[in-house]
């Protein structure tokens, strides 16, 4: 579709006064006017697409922001820039509907010259911004999606250590892309072409870990009736996946710690000592330090697997790859949309990044893949995405929940805040709190936070 130089849309009631008027003080521009978003829609069609606009500004500004999305989901990037009567500027919804809305205002009367170069710069901008909105997203060489520091520095962190044959322990909370942190390292190595076996220990009941990771013979034992390959054995040339290594019955830590030391199996049932060759990636959400304390974790174990380690930060800290994620996700799935959903309005986004992602870049995925489909608007709204937003307050929007929910995600947010100021002390954090160290533990077991 041609994208117009020189349109600009007047859009609001007051429209077709200020349209003469706008049509003598602006000889360069040709101006498209529409009192409402109907009127918009029908004028705007495969011609007329213009990249500016002027909204005029009544005392009502709660109608605007919507219409104003719905414009911009028919045309594309626009640049908006507010007509408004001096004395709105001293009202805050007007205040903000500007200032979360619009390039620019022009108080009236017009200021002709001045308006005249506005809409020159804004021009100059929405171009920009078409041409960034035309490149896609794709994910880099480790398929992985991020632009903000803690994953530049990961990024950089996985391409230094890739070529090693050294264990790798990967720690993050769920759903933040371990596991594609191991698949990269694997398909970034030598052994690329050889086997990924992704193994969640936490998943295998505890009397079968020895069977499924090492293997067995036929007739080892009852049920036996032929030969079983390990996980391990399985992997031979390639690389092993060991996820929620902290869930490793304790018995079986004392297998893999003696597999780490010498790279050799034996099948239940066999005496035959295999060498298998075999790179070790294991990776946990819980604090193993802690772990080992309480005696839940051998340390031995522990110091064969931490030789290399990375740490893959929780979405709500990096709050720049939240859009970054949403816009690729929508690109990545969009065969599976709703044909009337073209983008992200603009609360959503605010909504996003307002959100805690307990859940992390899986969550977002979920929620932005059903708001896909699901959404019955042309731009996804916060609820559509189960973060419906009561109103603002300290310039924060509010989730909405039930109170337990809401309550719940504020504590756990605080929590995390005076945890992070305290590097992780839990006895200052207590402090901090005004709370015991019990009460603390217990509050953030019942919360479901690591620590
Ligand atoms: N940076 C990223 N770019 C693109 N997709 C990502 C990214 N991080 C995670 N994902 C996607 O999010 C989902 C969860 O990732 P993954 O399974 O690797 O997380 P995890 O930390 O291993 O989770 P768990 O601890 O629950 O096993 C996957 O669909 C993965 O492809």
């Amino acid at each position: 579709m041609k994208v117009s130089q020189r349109e600009v849309l007047l859009f609001g009631q007051q429209s077709a006064v200020l349209a003469e008027e706008l049509g003598r003080l602006l000889p360069g521009w040709r101006v498209v006017m529409a009192r409402n978003v109907a009127e918009a829609l029908t004028c705007l069609g495969h011609t007329i697409r213009p990249m500016i606009g002027l909204v005029h500004i009544g005392r009502l500004v709660t109608e605007l922001q919507d219409a104003l999305e719905d414009i911009c989901a028919v045309v594309g990037v626009m640049e908006w820039i507010a007509l408004v009567e001096r004395d709105l500027l001293g009202t805050v919804p007007v205040c903000k509907f500007i200032s979360d809305h619009c390039y620019d205002f022009h108080t009236l009367p017009l200021d002709a010259p001045r308006l005249a170069m506005t809409l020159g710069h804004a021009h100059g901008r929405a171009e920009l911004r078409i041409r960034n909105s035309y490149q896609h997203i794709h994910p880099n060489q480790f398929n992985m999606v991020g632009s903000s520091p803690a994953m530049q520095k990961l990024f950089a962190s996985i391409d230094k250590i890739r070529g090693s044959e050294a264990p790798v322990l990967v720690h993050g909370e769920s759903g933040t892309g371990k596991e594609l942190v191991a698949r990269a390292l694997h398909q970034n190595s030598h052994r690329a072409d050889g086997p990924f076996v992704a193994v969640n220990c936490g998943a295998i009941p505890a009397h079968l870990v020895q069977t499924e990771l090492f293997g067995h013979e036929k007739g080892a034992f009852t049920g036996a009736h032929q030969r079983k390959i390990g996980l391990i054995e399985a992997a031979d040339g390639g690389t092993i996946f060991l996820d929620e290594i902290g869930d490793l019955p304790h018995d079986m830590q004392v297998n893999l710690l003696r597999f780490l030391q010498e790279k050799i199996i034996e099948r239940v049932g066999s005496v035959q000592r295999i060498r298998v060759d075999v790179r070790v990636i294991a990776a946990t959400h819980v604090d193993l330090e802690r772990a080992i304390s309480e005696k839940r974790f051998r340390e031995d174990l522990y110091y064969r697997l931490n030789v290399l380690r990375l740490n893959v930060p929780p979405l709500r800290e990096r709050c720049e790859d939240i859009e970054l994620l949403a816009r690729w996700c929508f690109e990545e799935f969009s065969l599976e949309k709703s044909s009337k959903v073209y983008g992200f309005s603009n609360k959503a986004l605010q909504a996003m990044r307002a959100y805690s992602w307990p859940g992390n870049v899986r969550e977002l995925i979920n929620l932005v893949r059903s708001a896909m489909v699901m959404s019955e608007h042309r731009l996804i709204r916060p609820e559509d995405l189960g973060l419906a937003m009561t109103g603002i307050r300290d310039d924060r929007w509010i989730e909405v929940g039930t109170l337990d929910t809401v309550v719940g995600r504020m504590e756990r947010d605080y929590i995390q805040q005076v945890l992070e100021m305290n590097k992780k002390n839990v006895s200052a954090t207590a402090k901090q709190l005004g709370l015991s160290r019990s009460t603390l533990y217990r509050m953030m077991m019942k919360l479901k936070m690591n620590y």
